[in-house]
């Protein structure tokens, strides 16, 4: 369901969507139940999509641990920056563009990287999302809530959960300079400016949802595994109401 309410074009108004969301949540229970009664079994209840944003600093370690968290809660996980790196590798109209912002440390304009998350989002089948590095602008925020809010009847306009993951700059500039992936950010000049850009642009994010009681800090120093101990509990708690 999450899918098919979700592929409805965001340029619809949202009270459009939110009758059309309700018509086919109607319909879609009916006839599935219709069809489930007939064979004597009990029609699955639609899941409600449920949002996880993952924070931190350039190496604090949230790549390896949304693996963890995929592996043992079922996430699909939604990388911004592997979504960007993979515009620049299919050679997209946005993809000179993507690289350079990268290579500078900067963060690329909101509409362009919401509107890859969407896509993936409306194409997964799964309704547990790891939105990994996003978002991390107070402009990224705005800009993801406002699809979100399309989405209303559905799942409101805040994210579930927001993990952040707390690392000291010298152990994150280690990290990235070892981190041996390729890719171009992965310098010392870069870094010191993503850095600078985490300081100014994402801290006032993670304090914003932290003003929400939305916030999760993990001290992200340790090996993966103890890291991983911090984060479990949190989804854990979840777990039964999520499914
Ligand atoms: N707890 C840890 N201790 C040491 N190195 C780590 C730890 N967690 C991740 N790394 C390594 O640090 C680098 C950055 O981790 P990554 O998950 O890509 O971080 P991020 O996605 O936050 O930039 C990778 O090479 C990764 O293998
Ligand atoms: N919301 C985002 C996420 C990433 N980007 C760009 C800018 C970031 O420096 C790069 C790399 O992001 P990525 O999340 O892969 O980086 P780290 O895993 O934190 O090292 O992508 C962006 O512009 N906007
Ligand atoms: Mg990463």
């Amino acid at each position: 369901m999450w899918r098919r309410v979700a592929s409805l074009s965001s340029s619809v108004s949202s009270s459009f969507l939110a009758q059309t969301a309700s018509r086919l949540n109607t319909w879609e229970s009916l006839t599935t139940g219709i069809a489930q009664q007939a064979k004597g079994v009990i029609a699955p209840k639609e899941k409600t999509p449920f949002i996880t944003f993952v924070l931190g600093g350039p190496g604090s370690g949230k790549g390896t641990q949304c693996i963890k968290i995929v592996e043992t809660f079922g996430f699909a996980h939604l990388s911004a920056g592997d979504l960007l790196r993979r515009e620049i590798a299919s050679k997209s109209a946005d993809g000179a563009m993507i690289l350079n912002t990268i290579k500078e440390g900067k963060i690329v304009p909101s509409q362009v990287t919401v509107k890859l998350i969407q896509k993936e989002m409306e194409l997964s089948y799964n309704h547990k999302f790891l939105i990994d590095g996003f978002p991390r602008t107070e402009e990224n925020r705005v800009s993801f809530e406002r699809i979100l809010s399309e989405w209303q009847s559905q799942i409101g306009v805040e994210p579930n959960v927001v993990l952040f993951f707390d690392c000291p700059e010298e152990e994150m500039v280690k990290r990235v300079l070892n981190r041996n992936e390729g890719r171009v950010d992965d310098n010392l000049e870069t870094i010191k400016k993503r850095l600078t850009v985490f300081q100014a642009l994402s801290l006032p994010v993670i304090n914003y949802y932290s003003e929400k009681g939305k916030l999760y800090t993990i001290k992200a120093i340790g090996t993966e595994d103890e890291i991983f101990e911090q984060v479990r509990p949190i989804f854990a708690a979840f777990e039964q109401t999520v499914g």
